[in-house]
């Protein structure tokens, strides 16, 4: 039976200060390194998500100890050259990150393994990484090519790679970043549009010596890393779904601490300046190692804008709610170069699209993006989540703005990033109905 959740809401007002959960991203790339590294690694403020615990236990699975408490985590490792060869497969779930950041671990450690995952990470493609791997000498077998899941990998002796990125991935990046890092020689990485950084930063915390010129990212490999101590920020792909709320219904501002302010991330912040709400950064901190700080969203009239080029990398996960802005905004929002939204979780660009407009709002597909027409009234229906929590989560925010309600299908997904999305979506009403 489909398990669907009924959301209605009379007149809200989203008020508040929130911290969200702990950023996915950097908290995938901690337990990683905490397990490469030898010795002890504290995380604090790990993102007790569906997709990050996939992450851990893949790693206990190798041999490492690692003991979560909450947010709380403690990794205490031989180090990538002591781990032992897991029993059974590594099964990444639901997510991308841990799957194709592992491809480029896994293969120059030396341990065999097997990796796989649910039904929609099984359909999205691993040649991406597969292919720069194997040019380093990876050895990685699967079906069509080895361009899905399950993948058998033989852990081996790489070689560095000079390589010129073909997409705008983090995750591309990184599995090669990774693979350098145990692999002979010079690896080098060159993006034509610079996705999130965490990996090069995370290497630096680790003790790694790695080198960032504009686009180019370059790392001497054998490189031995030491435990640290990690400290998480915020999520802003969690909490763009309030700023979103807050920037779109009226009477609301919303305040986020402990946020992360990544200049790899924020395109979220330059997209609802644009648009026209009111954004402030209130307090910045950590630009030595994740920047974060507080920011504060209030609601005005909000008008369409075009998002498209190098800040698109910097939204990717986020267009779309930004896509449900759009639709309260004046003019026509464009979406374009956006063609990495076909292979997430879902194909998000046709699955906003269907969904958005059974609300009645104005948007047309396009093969890299949306052209959003705004702004449009929208009233209830019965919205799918495809599985995906970006969609869940979508849905849920769209509600604050429907005449009547929105039943969401399989909402649960949404704990795969933000387990305690539906809490601090009913805290920020309240607050609302309190002020
Ligand atoms: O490196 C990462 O942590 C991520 C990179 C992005 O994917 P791509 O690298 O496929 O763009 C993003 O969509 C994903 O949520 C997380
Ligand atoms: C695309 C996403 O994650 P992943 O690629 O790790 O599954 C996401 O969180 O929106």
């Amino acid at each position: 039976m489909v398990e669907v959740k009924t959301i209605q809401f009379d007149k809200p007002v989203v008020k508040g200060t929130i911290q969200v959960p702990g950023d996915k991203s950097i908290s995938h790339r901690a337990i990683m390194l905490g397990s490469i590294a030898s010795g002890k690694t504290t995380v604090t403020g790990f993102l007790e998500g569906e997709d990050c615990l996939r992450t851990i236990d893949i790693f206990k699975k190798l041999g490492v100890s690692i003991e979560q408490n909450g947010t709380d985590v403690l990794i205490e490792s031989p180090g990538i050259q002591d781990w032992t060869t897991p029993v059974g497969e590594l099964y990444a779930g639901n997510s991308g990150t841990t799957a194709r950041l592992l491809l480029g671990i896994l293969s120059g450690s030396s341990v065999n393994s097997v990796l796989t995952g649910d039904d929609s990470l099984s359909k999205r493609p691993m040649k991406r990484v597969t292919i720069p791997l194997q040019s380093m000498g990876a050895s990685i077998s699967g079906n069509d090519e080895g361009d899905y899941l399950p993948l058998s990998i033989k852990g081996e002796s790489l070689k560095g790679i000079d390589y010129q990125m073909q997409v705008a991935s983090a995750q591309v990046k990184s599995a090669i970043l990774f693979a350098g890092l145990n692999a002979h020689g010079l690896t080098v990485v060159k993006e034509f549009a610079i996705s999130r950084d965490h990996t090069e930063r995370m290497f630096k915390q680790f003790g790694a010596n790695i080198q960032q010129d504009g686009n180019v990212v370059s790392l001497q490999g054998g490189q031995v890393l030491k435990g640290t101590d990690v400290v998480v920020p915020g999520d802003i792909s969690s909490a763009a779904f309030f700023m979103v709320a807050a920037a779109m219904v009226e009477g609301s501002t919303v305040e986020f601490v402990n946020v992360g302010l990544n200049p790899t991330r924020t395109g979220i912040i330059m997209v609802l300046e644009k648009m026209g709400a009111q954004v402030e950064v209130l307090e910045r901190y950590g630009e030595k190692e994740e920047p974060y700080g507080t920011i504060r969203v209030s609601n005005s009239h909000l008008k369409g804008i075009s998002i498209e080029g190098d800040i698109i990398p910097t939204l990717i996960d986020e267009l779309p709610i930004i896509a449900l802005l759009a639709t309260q905004a004046e003019g026509i929002t464009i979406i374009k170069d956006a063609e990495e939204l076909r292979v997430k979780e879902t194909d998000r660009i046709a699955a906003v699209t269907n969904e958005l407009n059974k609300l009645g709002a104005q948007i047309e597909a396009t093969d890299d993006g949306m052209i959003i027409k705004g702004p449009t009234p929208l009233k209830g229906a019965k919205l799918k989540s495809y599985g995906d929590h970006r969609l869940g989560m979508m849905a849920a925010i769209a509600a604050l703005i429907t005449e009547g309600p929105v039943e969401i299908e399989n909402p649960s997904c949404i704990a795969i990033s933000y387990p305690n999305f539906f809490e601090q979506l009913s805290d920020l009403i309240k607050k609302g109905e309190d002020e």
